[in-house]
């Protein structure tokens, strides 16, 4: 299904561009991510993903280029309107990156105590992210005796508990067993279909991508070489596209 271009993207990158001495990471990398899609963005290992993301979320200047988060281009927000911006965002990060000395309430509560919006019932949000992926009784274990499945769910209670407006899953099946993966992978729909958020999914994942994308990038020599959806790609004749689906 193609977006309705007439609405405007909640995301947008144009023209992004960034190298390091002579290794032009991004050549001109255009993005837009509409309400309520699940775009997949594959790209290969150093291809300039991560790059991306921290220019995205302002933990790296690009050398050019526009992004906009919900209709405001990020560069000329202050820092104050950069955080408060940055809590539409969601992230579920590679391998989980839940804090170890911490119980899983204590790892869900975290985003609450750095937002700037204060008025919750941080038990109720905790509750009800944990009630989503199903770990209401993992609760007040540690990390370590969760699973690495349990350990992906409580990550993703994390990523949700705000209710942002966009979450970027980085690489969100990698490590995991393939059932494992697809539960994750249908955890993932179903709170983009119950919150209506809008997916950037990041993943290297051939299975995770046809499952959950409505539209595909390939990132290919730091530009949006081909757009399309899932059928659309793994038909192309493109060597370089190919080369994603063998
Ligand atoms: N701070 C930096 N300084 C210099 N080079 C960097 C820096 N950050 C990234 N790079 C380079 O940018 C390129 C892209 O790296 P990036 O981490 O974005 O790849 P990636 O697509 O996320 O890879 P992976 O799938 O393995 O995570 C690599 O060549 C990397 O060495």
């Amino acid at each position: 299904m193609k977006p309705n271009t007439n609405i405007s993207p909640i995301l947008k990158i144009v023209n992004l561009k960034k190298s390091f001495g002579t290794n032009h990471v991004l050549n001109g990398f255009n993005l837009e991510l509409y309400k309520g899609e699940n775009l997949v963005l594959m790209g290969k290992s150093g291809s300039g993903k991560s790059v991306m993301i921290k220019c995205l979320v302002g933990l790296m200047q690009p050398d050019e280029g526009l992004i906009e988060i919900m209709g405001k281009d990020i560069s000329t927000l202050s820092q104050n309107d950069l955080n408060s911006l940055r809590t539409e965002l969601g992230f579920l990060f590679q391998g989980s990156a839940l804090y170890d000395s911490m119980t899983v309430r204590e790892n869900l509560e975290f985003p609450l105590r750095k937002s700037t919006e204060k008025n919750f019932d941080t038990e109720e949000l905790v509750l009800q992210a944990l009630d989503n992926v199903g770990l209401i009784d993992a609760i007040d274990l540690m990390p370590d005796e969760l699973s690495g499945g349990m350990k992906r769910r409580v990550a993703l209670a994390r990523a949700i508990i705000l209710k942002p407006k966009i979450i970027i899953y980085d690489e969100p099946t990698t490590g995991l067993d393939p059932i494992t993966a697809k539960e994750i992978i249908q955890l993932i729909r179903a709170i983009q279909h119950k919150q209506g958020t809008s997916s950037l999914i990041i993943t290297h994942d051939v299975d995770c991508a046809r499952v959950i994308s409505e539209r595909m990038i390939l990132l290919i020599d730091g530009v949006n070489y081909i757009e399309g959806t899932f059928k659309e790609l793994v038909s192309s004749k493109d060597e370089k596209v190919q080369a994603f689906f063998k």
